[in-house]
């Protein structure tokens, strides 16, 4: 298998309910590429990356990952014990200790390099993600994976940690999974964007989705960045001026379209 992680008709439900939260989702992420999941509030992109990691159950479906596959994963919620005092340098050894120069040297790519001694407590939202990110590439992985790693952060901020994601990916060669409201940056740094409402409701580049009539119906005429991601709704009709083949269903997507609807 050529793909890291895939997934083929993965389902999932609300525990202990046979209420879907995701429905058919078929997934495939390559060696070096940058993959986002962009969708509303609860349309399933954290429960999408914890099914690819094996952290929840499928109700049906399958994950299969690459054989010997090393993931550095940045949830999308790091709970600090605030009462506890720790240094970035002792967060960077759990679980796992590591030696002082690869401490070090994973904070000067991440670009916090003298960070070590820093309480946690301390660092601002922008230094406390790129510390995240100097955690999660300790494994030397093939597969970085980050839920929401700009949340909190001003746009100069976003625009940087993009950036630094992609560096990180020329300089290592891993294949990054994030999940992102910033549409913009979204579509300047990802190779393939997916679209979640409880199922695929569209993926592709960002500069085919980014000039298809379907991506303006989805994401707003222009698509003005963050809050066109709230303007769409992929139960609604779209707008179809342009050939539908340039939008692609995923398998389970029910919404439709109509050239007067919007
Ligand atoms: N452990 C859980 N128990 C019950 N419901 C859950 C659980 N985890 C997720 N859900 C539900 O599954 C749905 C999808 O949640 P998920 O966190 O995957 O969405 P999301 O797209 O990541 O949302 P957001 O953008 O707000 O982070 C939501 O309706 C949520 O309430």
């Amino acid at each position: 298998m050529t793909a890291l992680i895939r997934s083929q008709d993965l389902t999932i439900h609300r525990p202990g309910t046979s209420e879907p939260v995701l429905s058919h989702v078929d997934f495939r992420i390559q060696p070096g590429e940058i993959v986002t999941v962009v969708g509303p509030n609860g349309s399933g992109k954290s429960s999408l990356i914890r099914a690819l990691l094996g952290h929840v159950p499928l109700a049906r479906g399958r994950v299969d990952r690459r054989a010997g596959l090393r993931i550095g994963y940045v949830p999308q919620r790091v709970q600090l014990d605030t009462a506890i005092p720790m240094t970035v340098r002792r967060f960077l050894s759990l679980p796992r200790r590591v030696p002082d120069d690869q401490a070090q040297a994973a904070l000067a790519r991440t670009g916090v390099p003298g960070l070590g001694a820093r309480q946690l407590t301390q660092l601002s939202g922008g230094q406390f993600q790129r510390v995240l990110l100097a955690r999660a590439l300790l494994s030397d992985p093939h597969l970085l994976v980050l839920d929401e790693p700009t949340q909190g952060l001003d746009q100069p901020g976003i625009v940087a940690f993009y950036r630094l994601i992609e560096d990180v990916r020329r300089q290592t060669g891993a294949a990054v999974l994030m999940v992102s409201h910033d549409l913009l940056v979204v579509m300047r740094s990802s190779d393939r964007v997916i679209c979640l409402n409880g199922h695929v409701c569209c993926e592709g580049t960002p500069q085919h989705v980014s000039t298809a009539p379907e991506y303006r119906a989805l994401f707003g005429a222009g698509a003005e960045g963050t809050l066109a991601l709230y303007r769409h709704d992929h139960d609604h009709h779209h707008d179809l001026a342009g050939p539908e083949a340039d939008h692609l269903h995923g398998p389970g997507c029910t919404h439709g379209h109509s050239p007067t609807a919007h």
